[in-house]
């Protein structure tokens, strides 16, 4: 296994023990983080993230408990790690400055802080923060799809000039096909030159999460997210061993064994996972309306509670173009459904 980076064509993130965080409601035990750190790890996996959903201090009601402190599952992760990096996500208004030095002094190495696609603003602060503290330093740029290449290429500009080293296009609703994606990477590409990499990553709710992460690539992204049997928020992300499998036949090396991680994925991860992520109604729903894919267990358990169909919740959340940080509005839209419904 190599674990000389500049040896590898693209670096393969994975994202399992983060993004799987929304699809796992929050309940990864140590065990889990510890197992599935060791087999990414084992496959040579060189960047691991590891957080709750939505980030470190993301543990809250609006965005739900999780049942074991982010800080006992990181210091696990870290303690598990041979060789990969930790990686903890940071979105700013939720997530401190105080978090990020404890996750550095827990042994994270890196910090991907996201914001949404238009407020990179808010993300200067904590760059800052990160590369005092000696972390390497990702930009997320949540909910691209929003954005015009060109807008998403600005606000990347204001992330690398704050300290990012690696600007996302994040596909946080799973609504970018094909050239929408490649043309938001070529983008920023052509902003950074060698300033800085430019990343991808995907979701599964209109099932392009590993084409586009191949476009990506081919457009000069060189840092793509999966997650071990897609796990992750809304249909999920791009599965980390299909992308190594995928990447393989393409002749793109990624320094990763396809092979473990499918091992991984069948004897680890899937054991584990108490709802698998599927593109289902409401997922394709999300991709469709251009909604954010961790709404979906807030609109299935809204659903339930006032008796009226998610998929017309989410309908009508990617019409009001809700962003992260409006998890209630859900609530309130579940309310408006059932009110609409007892009026006949
Ligand atoms: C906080 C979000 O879950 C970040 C992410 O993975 C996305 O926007 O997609
Ligand atoms: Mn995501």
């Amino acid at each position: 296994m190599k674990w000389d980076e500049s040896d590898r064509a693209v670096r393969l993130v994975d994202t399992s023990l983060r993004d799987g965080s929304h699809a796992m409601a929050h309940q990864f035990t140590e065990k889990n983080v510890r197992d599935t750190v060791r087999a990414l790890d084992d496959a040579g996996v060189s960047l691991i993230e590891v957080s709750h959903g939505d980030g470190l201090g993301g543990s809250t009601f609006n965005y739900g408990f999780s049942l074991v402190d982010e800080r006992k599952l990181i210091a696990a992760a870290v303690d598990e790690a041979r060789h990969a990096k930790i990686a903890v996500l940071l979105l700013p208004g939720l997530g401190t400055v105080g978090d990020l030095r404890a996750a550095a002094d827990l042994g994270a190495g890196a910090v991907r802080i996201a914001t949404h696609c238009t407020e990179a603003d808010v993300s200067v602060q904590h760059f800052g923060a990160a590369r005092d503290l000696g972390l390497e330093t990702v930009g997320f740029l949540m909910l691209s799809h929003m954005s015009t290449p060109e807008a998403l290429a600005k606000q990347g500009r204001i992330m690398v000039d704050a300290g990012c080293q690696c600007v996302y296009v994040v596909d946080s609703a799973g609504a970018l096909i094909l050239e929408d994606a490649s043309e938001r990477v070529a983008a920023l590409v052509a902003e950074f030159g060698d300033q800085a990499q430019v990343g991808y990553h995907g979701h599964q709710n209109l099932s392009f999460g590993v084409a586009n992460s191949v476009l990506a690539y081919r457009a000069g992204a060189r840092q793509i997210d999966g997650s071990l049997v897609a796990l992750g928020a809304g249909a999920g992300n791009s599965p980390t061993e299909v992308l190594a499998a995928t990447f393989e036949r393409l002749g793109i090396r990624t320094g990763v064994d396809k092979d473990v991680l499918m091992d991984a994925a069948e004897n680890v991860v899937k054991p584990y996972i108490t709802r698998l992520p599927v593109m289902d109604r409401s997922s394709i729903v999300q991709g469709f309306a251009g909604v954010y894919s961790s709404f979906l267990l807030h609109a299935e358990r809204a659903a339930e509670r006032y008796d009226v169909p998610a998929h017309e919740i989410l309908y009508r959340v990617g019409a009001a173009k809700y962003v992260g940080g409006q998890e209630d509005m859900i609530i309130d839209i579940a309310l408006q459904l059932a009110a609409e419904r007892d009026q006949g």
